[in-house]
């Protein structure tokens, strides 16, 4: 067929569908407006050094000096800085006997502290509250989280809680589809998403390496996000949701066995990173742009994007799209290091735009599904969000999925934030760990 006729055909029918999903979205009362959010510190007395962290493998007696030597160069490449934090049982020194009370303690210190200082700023309170939705993935006590935010704020009866577990790090995007979908049915409605990654009861002791690599990514942290769909609040509005595409590709086995908790040969509980994954990320990517790229792209650059599909074998290396045109910022999953360059790889990203991704991976660590929410509060620290600039939201998490959203800014921010005692600070003249030298003879080794 020829091929003209085909991209126009294709164009045609896009635009067709883009117009009326637009007019069916309008009817149906879409709007997803996120009022304000609030990202965890924790207290000074949780930050996790590299010298701690170095004090934290010597003590399991399960490595010798092959996993030492792994533990320390993953620790000072990992672009991860001296002021992450980890759960209090950690640095306590009981990561191989963590009590129920440890799981639920670091989870209400998280969501109380946010949920006071949202309600604080916001003006709203609990009572407000039609919608709540919790996801943390590695912690699913009973009653569920979402029912202790309940109790501890003495909600409305007649709030609809919904508790997510096992989403991994992209679920606080899948919290946010929920509210958008629950908006659908009902006008005026008031949601709260809490988002955190449960570290303290999932420390691994074993000497696995792919197993050991989770002890040196993953940072305590997490976020309250406060969203609405009345319109009479939109003058509120940090920024408003525009289009969101979730990507599970867990047919696939290898890309769902990358990523996920098991027990090693010795019966050690941990989770699983296999060196596959930033493989399966990127396939996960690729289909999440080809189903966001008709979305959000203009017809000029979704017929170059079409025409490369087409000879995507032949000539182009990277077929993906280029969502520079219209996407301002490049908000990114602070996965590790390696997912960073990958995602910015194929997106032909600048240092400039990956900088917020790499300074919250530098600062925070992976705070898994709550990460995006600190490289958003840095872009708003650097007074970087300007009104209409369009950020695009992407991340990846166990199953494996890759869920995106595009959100538009509604007015100029300039929030300091979680980020407020250190912006300045960053970036850093250089992000090489001060214990590279004292560690130097790992890497020589
Ligand atoms: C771990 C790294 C920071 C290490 O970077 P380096 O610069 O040191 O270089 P490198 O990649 O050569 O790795 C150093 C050594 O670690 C080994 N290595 C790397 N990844 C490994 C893995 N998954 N399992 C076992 N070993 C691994 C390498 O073979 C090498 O060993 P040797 O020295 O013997 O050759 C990076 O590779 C990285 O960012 N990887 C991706 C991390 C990741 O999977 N993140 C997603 C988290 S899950 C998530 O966020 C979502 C979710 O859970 O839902």
């Amino acid at each position: 067929m020829d091929i003209i006729f085909m991209l126009s055909a294709i164009l045609v029918f896009y635009s067709l569908f883009h117009f009326f999903n637009l007019l069916y979205h309008h009817r149906r009362n879409q709007t997803c407006y996120l009022l304000d959010y609030v990202c965890f510190k924790p207290s000074d007395d949780r930050k996790l050094s590299t010298e701690l962290c170095g004090d934290i493998v010597h003590r399991n007696k399960n490595l010798g000096l092959k996993e030492h030597k792994f533990l320390l160069k993953v620790i000072v490449n990992s672009g991860i800085g001296e002021d992450t934090y980890g759960p209090r049982n950690i640095i306590a020194g009981r990561e191989e006997m963590p009590t129920l009370e440890d799981g639920v303690e670091e989870m209400d210190e998280c969501f109380f502290a946010t949920l006071d200082e949202l309600f604080g700023k916001s003006g709203f309170s609990a009572k407000d509250i039609d919608v709540l939705v919790v996801n943390v993935s590695m912690f699913s006590p009973a009653p569920c989280l979402a029912a202790r935010i309940v109790n501890h704020y003495k909600m409305r009866e007649d709030i609809k809680t919904y508790n997510l577990s096992g989403m991994g790090c992209s679920a606080s995007v899948i919290s946010i589809d929920l509210v958008q979908n629950i908006f659908k049915t009902k006008k005026k409605t008031m949601a709260l998403v809490l988002t955190s990654e449960s570290i303290g009861p999932n420390w691994y002791s074993g000497n696995d390496k792919s197993m050991m690599l989770g002890n040196c990514l993953f940072r305590s942290g997490g976020c309250s996000i406060l969203l609405s769909n009345d319109q009479a609040l939109k003058d509120r509005a940090k920024m408003s949701l525009k289009c969101l595409v979730r990507t599970h590709i867990g047919a696939n086995d290898e890309a769902h066995h990358c990523a996920l908790q098991k027990e090693d040969d010795n019966g050690y509980l941990g989770f699983h990173l296999s060196k596959d994954l930033p493989k399966a990320a990127a396939l996960a990517f690729a289909a999440n742009l080809q189903r966001l790229a008709p979305r959000i792209l203009p017809m000029k650059q979704l017929a170059i994007y079409i025409a490369r599909k087409i000879h995507q074998s032949s000539k182009h290396a990277n077929p993906n799209p280029n969502f520079k045109s219209v996407v301002d910022h490049f908000c990114l999953h602070t996965g590790g290091s390696a997912v960073i360059e990958g995602v910015g790889r194929s997106l032909g990203l600048t240092k400039y735009d990956l900088e917020p991704a790499r300074m919250t991976l530098h600062r925070f660590g992976n705070t898994s599904a709550s990460s995006l929410w600190y490289v958003l509060g840095y872009m708003e620290a650097k007074k970087r969000l300007m009104k209409n600039d369009r950020v695009l939201m992407i991340s990846f998490g166990a199953g494996f999925k890759c869920n995106s959203c595009l959100c538009e800014v509604m007015r100029d921010l300039d929030s300091g934030n979680v980020w407020e005692d250190c912006i300045e600070d960053y970036p850093p003249e250089t992000l090489v760990n001060p214990f590279m030298d004292k560690y130097r003879w790992i890497n020589e080794a």
